[in-house]
């Protein structure tokens, strides 16, 4: 007879939903390739009067707490989101013996090394590969196939919901509003879409990935974040006359210096921001709701992962992967492999990170203008790549002058915006954004 592990779900939204029916209509072959039965002995819900096709009413509960304390399971699925109650049941789980899968990223960019302790002196699995870039394996080939490699950088698009957005509105001059609205119906976005839009849920991936990856600590407050909310059309099509367009991006990279001694010190940084980059750029090509992350790394060079970033059966394949895994785990009375942040390597603050930027001005319309707006750069040692006006973007008497710059340090620039606001010439500072992978 084959044994069977029993699996417990937490949530039945978008993501729990289609991980019980495929638990449902995929049984035998799970079984097979975890070898045990993945039963499911209850689900947990906020409320019991939503109906839920194909889902047996006597599996499920409102009361969590009590699910992940019964003695009898094995597994635990936590796909509620958020950080309470899903931190507390996910530690309960650990005392009461059961693994975790999670696609919560940001409970764990919150709190991860509390789970990861936990887990470990509970002698249990914690696996999260739902929680970065949806379908996409990129946490077990970060932990586990790279993990005899120096990684370097990590880099790419990891929210479906803003790269839904942008996308939209670069190929199909959509409206901002329509196309978040539409995310949502679609099961892209998260249940506060603020989430998404203001890049916390990249800001928490970034920080996974910069973890896992660099083999430290990064908390989400400790990424760099900007959202997409101030983009407007105008700066789409300015992205776009210059043979780029924009994509909120998660960068992640590792820093060596060397002093005068020879003493060298790794610090690494992570950051999420909207960009710039040229549209021939393989990341330019990643549309609607897909993610793709680039890996850079010393022995196996530049790795590039694509996929369905966002949706509930994208993320329910990384959560089923997960779920035989760790039952396989279980079957062989063994566990995976758990944190290894074994450095404590120093987020570098923004400040110090070079990049280039793309700056939009609305000044008066006269002679002298671009003089005094290059001499800013020039004050403040920022080097400027290209100058343009660009035309009939806005009202008479006013001219919209576009900079890009060469590398400079955010604090630089920062200086520069500053004194360009403090010039009479100068109207508004439209737009800052980075320029990126050219
Ligand atoms: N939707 C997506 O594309 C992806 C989602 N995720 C993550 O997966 C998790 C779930 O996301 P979705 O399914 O999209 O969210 P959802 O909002 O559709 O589903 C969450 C469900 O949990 C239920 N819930 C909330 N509190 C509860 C509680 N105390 N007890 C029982 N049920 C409770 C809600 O009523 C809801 O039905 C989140 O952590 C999200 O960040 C990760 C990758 C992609
Ligand atoms: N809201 C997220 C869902 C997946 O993590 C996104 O849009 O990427
Ligand atoms: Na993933």
């Amino acid at each position: 007879m084959t044994s069977a592990l029993r699996v417990a779900l937490l949530g039945c939204g978008t993501v729990g939903s289609e991980v019980v029916r495929v638990l449902q209509n995929q049984g035998d072959d799970l079984a097979a390739r975890a070898g045990a039965r993945l039963e499911v002995v209850g689900i947990a819900v906020r409320r019991l009067d939503v109906e839920r096709p194909g889902i047996d009413p006597a599996l499920l509960t409102t009361d969590a707490e009590a699910l992940v304390r019964r003695d009898d399971v094995d597994l635990v699925v936590e796909v509620i989101g958020g950080i309470e109650p899903a931190r507390s049941l996910i530690l309960a789980a650990f005392e009461s013996g059961s693994s975790v899968i999670t696609a919560n990223k940001a409970l764990l960019a919150e709190d991860g090394p509390t789970l990861f302790a936990a887990a470990e002196s509970a002698g249990v699995d914690l696996y999260f590969e739902a929680a970065v870039a949806g379908a996409i394996p990129i946490i077990r080939p970060l932990s586990e196939s790279l993990i005899g490699d120096q990684i370097t950088q990590v880099m790419g698009i990891v929210n479906g919901t803003t790269n839904f957005i942008l996308d939209k509105m670069h190929n199909e001059g959509a409206s901002y509003a329509d196309v978040l609205a539409e995310a949502q119906e679609l099961g892209y976005a998260e249940a506060d879409p603020t989430a998404d839009v203001e890049g916390f849920d990249a800001a928490a991936k970034a920080a996974i990935l910069a973890g896992i990856a660099f083999h430290t600590r990064v908390a989400a407050h400790e990424v760099y974040r900007e959202g997409i909310t101030g983009i407007t059309r105008s700066d789409i099509e300015a992205a776009a006359e210059m043979g780029t367009v924009v994509k909120l991006l998660a960068i992640c990279e590792l820093h060596t210096q060397t002093d005068d001694a020879g003493n060298v010190t790794e610090t690494v940084s992570a950051r999420v921001h909207p960009a710039l980059i040229p549209a021939t750029h393989p990341l330019a090509t990643v549309g609607g709701p897909y993610n793709a992350v680039f890996t850079e790394s010393t022995g196996a060079g530049s790795l590039m992962f694509y996929g369905a970033g966002a949706g509930g059966a994208p993320t329910a394949s990384a959560v089923l992967g997960d779920l035989v895994t760790a039952a396989r785990n279980r079957m062989r009375g063994a566990t995976g492999p758990g944190e290894s942040a074994y450095t404590q390597r120093q987020v570098m603050p923004i400040g110090e990170i070079d990049t280039c930027y793309f700056i939009s001005i609305d000044a008066a319309d006269q002679p002298g203008v671009l003089a005094a707006i290059a001499s800013c750069f020039a004050h403040h040692g920022v080097s400027v790549q290209t100058m343009r006006q660009q035309v009939g973007v806005n009202r008479a008497e006013t001219a919209r002058i576009v900079v890009v710059t060469h590398s400079a340090k955010e604090a630089a620039l920062s200086a520069v915006v500053e004194e360009l606001r403090s010039l009479t010439e100068v109207q508004e500072v439209c737009s800052v954004m980075r320029v990126e992978g050219e």
